[in-house]
């Protein structure tokens, strides 16, 4: 909807009224064709400004009409008609402007921002191209280098941004409509040519065939196979090359390839998913909007190594009071060091001071008896954690939530070592801590409503996307990781190389394949998990139990470089070979091959030839059927948690959705029947033995990802 009033005898202001974003719906186009037409035909109305309601211009189309029987007048042409427009139209931009919104603003002859507001053409991050003329009018606005960097990224800019580029014609600090309408009053009756930008001309750079060259390398190399940053630099070289009108008709041919690709669709479920996440439920029936945070001013986080270090930083820089403990006094004297560079590099890259005087150290645990919420981040070694968990329980004054980022221990083992296990949460972050986006909360038998919507909120408020997830081995991520592995492992012993694995993950669109990750993290970090839960052998195995723990198919390959110190990056050595100890580029190392080699004639087992598609269907599946195991079991309340997971913690490419998204595309049954085949053929491997609920989805006639959890029927409550 959009309402119209007069102000100051002679503006005509349109309000354009979608909460929460005013989203361009057909309510909404069909009230600013209404309301244009009025203030154009109203004799006393000299000119017009367009605003939104609730201090937010506009968010651009509305994402939830796409995929549905669009009605309503289209954008296009109702933009056309703001610029061609004899009386002068103003933009008044608060809160934000993005995608169609800042292309409506961009059909205005003039545009002022609040200083607060955020302008951008984000639609690549959902698979498409700014497709209401953004394509061609900026690029004639900013300058075709400038116009492509903003649509091929989809980054938001501030105002003041938008002026230097000149987006904006003026930014305010005061109320932004009262500033549009003095200014609309001023241009009343004066020459709008150089004011409707699709008539200007586009400036070109003199080496505009070389910046298209690079720009289209830069998103080739970024892209990971996805589509619409390369169609942003097509239909950017349109307004380059061809006069407006061709230009807008190569947009619309590119928007169209775009908007009914399945890369659009994943992108705009995960959009969706990354958002449902927030609504979370428990079992045990707790739910977000029924459960209320406790408010958090200071947090303590126990052990400063890798881990313990970011979470610090993150906290600090979003203003909690921090008390960090570390028992070891060089690493104490490190962490010190390593924690304050980070503030200060993040502070420099924000352009805010460092949060220094938020961080308080300490060698003594007992430092914590005053704050609201401790996070515990020492080595992965449950003796060590629950020790420390009785300490903190006896220490901390009453109501203290107590959190573990441990990367899959038992929650409720920990929460057992407490008086108050109500108040124990997993607050697993990922490495590293202070950038990735990710957190998962685990909610452990006990733990309270209050508990798990407090770890949640201190989510957001650090800027990471919070996923509550049940407690078992590995939560959601690590769990699913492990069938993964285990499956590359085997294609190892069968025939393939970490080469082969690793590219056929990355040309699926992984950031990195799955060695190439490993050797990142360090092949120790599961090495010393493994022993610890029995799986690693005393002593190297020969026969026929060497492959064999608790009667399933077990790869010791992992263990074997492990036993050689080849960790990955750290050593220099491990799937690949690096120039030094903490080398970046993985070369391939011949000893690697031959080991491999070695290893399959000691174990009797012939290497065939791998083609691109099995690693490709058993990497995959056998991660997708452990998610379908995961939500049989109520650990995710839903194929969106798991996505999200995946997506912002492991690198899977955004444009497939996440891994139940894809499982949804590539067809349940095709899934089953794959798995089954698999399993046939490997039928010591339990995590190809195809899940029940999968069956049973194919068996209801295999229903779009968003009816999952009517056939999952878990006591989680409907999101
Ligand atoms: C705006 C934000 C920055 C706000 O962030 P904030 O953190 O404050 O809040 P949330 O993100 O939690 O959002 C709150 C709430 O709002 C929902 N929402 C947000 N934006 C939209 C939107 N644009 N549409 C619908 N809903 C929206 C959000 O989902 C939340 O609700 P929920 O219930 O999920 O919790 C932030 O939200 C944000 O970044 N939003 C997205 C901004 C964006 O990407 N905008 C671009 C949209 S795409 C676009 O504009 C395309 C244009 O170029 C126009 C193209 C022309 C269209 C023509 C179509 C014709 C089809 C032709 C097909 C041809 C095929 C054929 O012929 O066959
Ligand atoms: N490294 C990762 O990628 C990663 C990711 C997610 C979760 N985790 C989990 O985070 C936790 C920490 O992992 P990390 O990689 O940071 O380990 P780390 O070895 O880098 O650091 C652990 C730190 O804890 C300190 N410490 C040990 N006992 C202590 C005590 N009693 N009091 C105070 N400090 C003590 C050690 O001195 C060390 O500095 C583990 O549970 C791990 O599973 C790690």
């Amino acid at each position: 909807m959009a309402l119209y009033t007069r102000v100051s005898g002679s503006v005509g202001v349109i309000t354009l009224q979608n909460p929460p974003v005013n989203a361009l719906s057909a309510a909404v186009r069909q009230g600013i064709v209404d309301m244009m037409d009025r203030a154009l035909s109203e004799p006393e109305v000299k000119s017009v400004v367009i605003c939104g309601q609730n201090g937010k211009f506009c968010g651009g189309a509305d994402i939830k009409e796409f995929g549905t029987n669009m009605s309503g007048p289209a954008l296009i042409p109702l933009i056309d008609r703001i610029e061609s427009a004899a009386k002068p139209v103003v933009a008044a931009i608060e809160g934000i402007a993005l995608g169609g919104g800042l292309e409506l603003a961009l059909g205005c002859h003039y545009r002022i921002a609040h200083s607060k507001a955020k302008l951008g053409l984000p639609e690549v991050s959902l698979g498409l191209l700014p497709g209401a003329g953004g394509t061609q009018r900026l690029p004639r606005l900013i300058s075709i280098p400038a116009a492509l960097e903003l649509i091929t990224t989809g980054r938001h800019v501030t105002a003041a941004e938008a002026l230097q580029l000149g987006i904006v014609d003026k930014v305010t600090d005061r109320n932004t409509l009262d500033e549009a309408v003095k200014f609309a009053l001023s241009v009343a009756g004066k020459s709008l040519d150089l004011h409707r930008i699709s008539t200007n001309p586009c400036p070109h750079p003199p080496d505009v065939d070389a910046v298209f060259e690079t720009a289209m390398q830069r998103v080739r190399q970024r892209a990971r196979g996805a589509l619409a940053p390369v169609a942003c630099v097509q239909a950017v070289r349109a307004a380059a090359t061809l006069p407006y009108a061709h230009g807008m008709e190569r947009e619309r041919e590119l928007f169209k390839g775009l908007f009914t690709s399945g890369q659009a669709r994943a992108l705009q479920y995960y959009f969706f998913a990354q958002r449902a996440v927030g609504r979370w439920s428990t079992p045990g029936g707790a739910r977000w909007d029924t459960s209320k945070p406790r408010p958090v001013r200071r947090a303590a986080v126990i052990g400063l190594g890798t881990m313990g270090r970011g979470i610090t930083v993150a906290l600090a820089q979003a203003g909690l009071s921090v008390v960090a403990v570390e028992t070891n006094e060089k690493q104490l004297t490190e962490a010190k060091q390593g924690v304050s560079d980070m503030l200060e590099r993040g502070a420099r890259r924000r352009g805010v001071p460092p949060a220094l005087d938020k961080v308080i150290y300490s060698h003594k645990i007992q430092a914590v008896a005053d704050v609201d919420l401790v996070i515990e981040a020492v080595f992965e070694d449950m003796e060590l954690k629950k020790a420390i968990f009785q300490q903190l329980s006896a220490l901390c004054k009453p109501g203290t939530f107590l959190c573990t980022n441990t990367s899959g221990l038992d929650i409720d083992e920990l929460a057992a070592q407490t008086q108050n296990p109500e108040l124990v949460v997993g607050m697993h972050f990922f490495a590293p801590a202070h950038v990735m986006k990710l957190l998962e909360v685990v909610y452990g038998q006990k733990s309270s409503p209050q508990a798990v919507a407090t770890a949640m909120q201190i989510g957001s408020k650090i800027g990471k996307v919070s996923v509550a997830v049940g407690n078992c081995r590995g939560f959601v991520g690590n769990r699913i990781l492990k069938p993964y592995l285990e499956q590359a492992f085997f294609l190892l012993e069968e025939g393939a190389t970490p080469e082969l694995v690793d590219k056929v993950l990355e040309e699926f669109g992984f950031a990195m394949g799955v060695f190439r990750m490993s050797d990142l993290s360090g092949l120790d970090v599961g090495w010393r998990v493994r022993k610890a839960i029995g799986l690693v052998a005393p002593e190297a195995l020969t026969g026929p139990y060497a492959r064999v723990r608790e009667g399933h198919r077990y790869s010791p390959l992992g263990d074997l470089l492990c036993e050689q110190v080849r960790f990955g990056q750290k050593t220099g050595r491990g799937w690949y070979q690096y120039d030094k100890p903490g080398g970046r580029v993985a070369k391939p190392d011949p000893w690697l091959h031959r080991f491999l080699e070695e290893y399959r004639a000691q174990h009797g087992l012939v290497a065939r030839r791998i083609d691109h598609q099995e690693v490709l269907d058993r990497c995959l599946y056998a991660l997708i059927n452990e998610g379908f195991r995961i939500l049989e079991d109520g650990i995710a309340a839903g194929p969106e948690d798991i996505d999200v997971i995946y997506v912002l913690g492991y690198g899977w490419p955004q444009h497939r959705g996440g891994p139940m998204f894809y499982a949804g595309m590539v067809g349940l049954n095709k899934v089953l029947e794959r798995l089954e085949h698999y399993h046939q053929v490997h039928p010591d491997v339990p995590n190809l033995q195809p899940c029940s609920l999968l069956r049973k989805l194919v068996a209801s006639g295999s229903p779009p990802i968003n009816k999952w959890r009517e056939v999952i029927k878990k006591p989680h409550s409907q999101l």
